[in-house]
């Protein structure tokens, strides 16, 4: 059966909030950002939602508004945070709802995309500041490896690695072509 609810997921600074609202246009679709309408929800940004309240608060609240907002939504792209489909059943009510696609990129090319970004929380040290190079990579070698298991299950994946992002953008559509209402 066609679907018409597109999630992207990958690990952070895979391109899901770049590349998604580009996709959406394309598409004829709207587009929503999980993370911006945490923020929003919240009144907060995510850095300091983790800050003050933990990850596990972070975590229901991000499932919640999966459940109860996105999955039923009907001709939207969503960018999924980079953990959403790796917490409880996360994946398996994405999958069921719409296609799913891995945006994969490689740990060093990530490391050049995130390196001096402050609005990670999972990336930066315990008083908030951005981690040196070669500590950052090992975060997100180790995170990558806990994480890449549940990325796979997605419907199928696009390297960004060596492509600017029209090249993403057209390689995606040309993947979705007879697959979505
Ligand atoms: N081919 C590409 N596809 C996507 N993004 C790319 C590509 N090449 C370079 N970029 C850059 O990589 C960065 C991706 O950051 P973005 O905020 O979109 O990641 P994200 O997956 O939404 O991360 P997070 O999980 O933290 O929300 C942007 O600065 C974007 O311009
Ligand atoms: O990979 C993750 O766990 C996260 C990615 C971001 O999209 C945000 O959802 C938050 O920073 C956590
Ligand atoms: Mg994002």
């Amino acid at each position: 059966m066609k679907k018409s609810l597109v999630f992207l997921t990958g690990f952070m600074g895979s391109g899901k909030s770049t590349i998604g609202p580009l996709l959406a246009k394309q598409l004829g679709y709207g587009f929503l950002d999980v993370d911006e309408l945490i923020e929003s929800v919240e009144g907060k940004s995510i850095v300091d939602i983790f800050r003050e309240r933990g990850e596990i608060y972070f975590r229901n609240i991000e499932r919640k508004i999966l459940i109860e907002t996105v999955l039923s939504l009907s001709k939207f792209v969503v960018s999924l945070g980079g953990g959403t489909v790796t917490f409880a059943d996360n994946l398996y009510l994405v999958k069921g709802s719409g296609i799913l696609i891995y945006l994969k990129a490689s740990p060093e090319v990530l490391l050049q995309r995130i390196k001096y970004k402050t609005d990670r929380p999972l990336l930066l040290d315990p008083a908030g500041n951005v981690l040196p190079e070669n500590l950052l990579l090992e975060r997100i070698l180790s995170l990558l490896k806990i994480r890449e298991p549940f990325y796979l299950q997605a419907d199928f994946l696009v390297s960004t690695d060596d492509k600017d992002v029209d090249e993403t953008v057209n390689e995606i559509l040309k993947k979705l072509e007879n697959k979505i209402a």
